[in-house]
């Protein structure tokens, strides 16, 4: 049987999403580790005044092409922009491009969608659903089609609490919901979308339910593997340790953490952290696109794609171990606002006391000096939208699901020793504190761009940060000292007493350590 590198050499894949996050990983690990593939076409579209073509030509120099392009300088020769807007009527593709695809694309990974977790209903509905449905419709002509690849969420049926690796019963049949949503102006779509999404978070998690239903519901014409990721981090080992190019998830907490503006945040310390590296869920996904083509599965092959069963960390061994503090800490990040240090708790009133104590008043602070100083105010601007976000997350960290992952077992074991080394989907080598600690640099290195180089003068700035909150305590203290104690008999006598009691508990101790020595 061919090895995964065997298999794609010299076939022609279609990749949707492939300027995202997980979808460059995806192009990346393709074209370094199945040279031989043949091309691979990418739908893209033009976005922020920039044409497809100047945004691919971006993409590939980003520095996670950099091994790719030491091992080989034209690797760019292979990618073959489409145009396509998935909103649209066809995904707004060419005739004459969909006649190209269709005469020769021989595996298709559908990695687009919209993963914002408040994106309107109807939006939502167009990108994760109908275009799932006519990127199928296009799949279905193609001549030399062998597997569709469908990237959906392991969170997609987040209102069960033990999830296995089949497809549930949608929520509501997606052919009716898409024709009555058609019809409905904006606002009564908006009504009624928590009626809609009843148990489920957010329309996110909704349509990725509704689009696995339509995926299945081509089986019988379609070799189809669905792959369902957790919540996906940085990179593990490849190309190197730690890429991430995004605030999604974590990486906006982690880096909202390190510069010290997150200080508290509601999650359940036992509850399963199930983060998976990107370059996990893309070796996984390769393996499963060569499995579904040779071994043609008679049903749709779903992939949980999840650590927690396997080897499992939680959150509260971030917050309890302060993995993510002690790496900014060693690592620190540019400018700061304060030292890293974030408090991970379930209980909402001790949440919303450290949000007052911690978030808000600072910010007040900071922002009365910047007023001061005749500077715009941004620090409670900064705050809102802060919480804003975690709000919208915490849904995830407050709560503990399973998954059954027998399926990423299975396709393991099918693997050829050497491709198990190529496409290592492993989780139990993954070593959470190394893991995380190069997850923070990531942060720092590829999403804000700053220098390593710095680190000297960002641990310079958090001493004079610690010695700023030294000043403040002493501050405080004596200030507490002259207005509550300094002016009440009662309070002084209060204090006398303490001191007088400690003392005499210091001098207990000294005398009862001099008599056993
Ligand atoms: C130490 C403690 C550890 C505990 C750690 C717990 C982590 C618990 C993670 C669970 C995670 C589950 C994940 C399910 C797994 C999926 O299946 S899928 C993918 C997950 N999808 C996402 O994460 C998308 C979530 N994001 C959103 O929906 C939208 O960005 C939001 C949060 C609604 C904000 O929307 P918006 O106000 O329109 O703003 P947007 O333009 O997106 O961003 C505004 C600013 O917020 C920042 N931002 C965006 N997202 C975030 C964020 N997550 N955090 C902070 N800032 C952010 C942006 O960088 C931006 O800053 P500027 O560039 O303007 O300075
Ligand atoms: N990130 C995560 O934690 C997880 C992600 N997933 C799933 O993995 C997949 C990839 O996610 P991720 O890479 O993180 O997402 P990104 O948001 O980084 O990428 C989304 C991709 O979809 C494309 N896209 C969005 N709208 C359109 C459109 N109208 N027309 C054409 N292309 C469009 C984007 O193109 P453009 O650059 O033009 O915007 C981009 O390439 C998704 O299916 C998601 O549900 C599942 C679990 C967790």
């Amino acid at each position: 049987m061919a090895s995964i590198p065997e298999y794609y050499a010299g076939k022609n894949v279609l990749i949707t999403g492939a300027t995202g996050f997980m979808g460059k990983v995806l192009v990346e690990k393709l074209l370094r580790s199945c040279p031989d593939v043949k091309a691979l076409y990418i739908l893209v579209r033009p976005k922020a005044g920039q044409s497809m073509k100047q945004r691919v030509s971006d993409m590939m120099k980003c520095k996670l092409f950099d091994r790719v392009r030491e091992e080989n300088p034209d690797f760019h020769q292979k990618i073959v922009p489409i145009s396509s807007e998935l909103t649209q009527p066809g995904l707004s593709i060419s005739a004459a491009d969909v006649e190209r695809l269709t005469a020769c694309v021989n595996i298709v990974f559908h990695c687009a969608a919209t993963i914002r977790f408040d994106e309107p209903l109807k939006h939502a509905l167009q990108l994760n659903v109908i275009a799932t449905q006519q990127l199928l419709s296009l799949a279905q002509q193609m001549h030399h089609l062998e597997a569709f690849i469908h990237i959906s969420t392991a969170y997609a049926n987040c209102n069960r609490r033990h999830i296995d690796e089949v497809i549930y019963p949608p929520p509501v049949e997606p052919k009716k919901l898409i024709e009555s949503v058609e019809w409905m102006d904006d606002g009564i779509v908006r009504d009624i979308t928590p009626r809609l999404i009843g148990d489920r978070p957010n329309t996110y998690t909704y349509t990725k339910a509704l689009a696995e239903c339509v995926v299945q519901q081509e089986q019988d014409k379609l070799n189809i593997g669905i792959i369902r990721p957790s919540i996906v981090g940085a990179s593990w080992q490849e190309p190197f340790p730690g890429w991430i190019d995004n605030f999604n998830g974590p990486s906006g907490v982690f880096i909202a953490a390190g510069k010290g503006i997150l200080r508290t945040m509601r999650a359940n310390n036992d509850a399963v952290a199930d983060l998976i590296p990107v370059d996990v869920v893309i070796n996984l996904t390769l393996a499963a696109g060569w499995y579904t083509a040779v071994h043609r599965p008679k049903t749709a092959l779903v992939y949980n794609c999840t650590t927690g069963g396997i080897n499992p960390f939680h959150w509260g061994e971030i917050g309890e171990y302060h993995h993510v503090m002690s790496s900014f800490k060693r690592n620190p990040l540019e400018q700061a606002f304060r030292r890293p240090n974030a408090n991970i708790t379930s209980n909402y009133l001790i949440n919303q006391y450290w949000i007052l104590v911690s978030h808000k008043i600072p910010a007040f602070i900071y922002d009365l000096f910047l007023r001061l100083c005749g500077q715009k105010p941004q620090m409670m601007r900064i705050f809102n939208r802060l919480h804003k976000a975690i709000h919208l997350l915490e849904y995830f960290s407050s709560q503990d699901w399973e998954w059954n992952s027998e399926n990423m077992s299975m396709l393991m074991g099918q693997l050829t020793p050497e491709d198990r080394k190529t496409f290592n989907f492993d989780v139990r080598q993954l070593n959470w504190p190394e893991y995380i600690e190069n997850y923070c640099i990531g942060t720092k290195k590829y999403v804000l761009n700053e220098d390593m180089s710095d680190i000297p003068a960002a641990r310079q700035h958090l001493r004079k940060l610690r010695n700023i909150r030294y000043a403040f305590n002493t501050l405080l203290v004596v200030f507490i000292w002259r207005v509550f104690i300094a002016r009440s008999q009662m309070a002084r006598n209060i204090w006398y007493f303490v001191v007088s009691l400690c003392f005499k508990f210091l001098s207990y101790f000294r005398a009862s350590s001099t008599l056993t020595n």
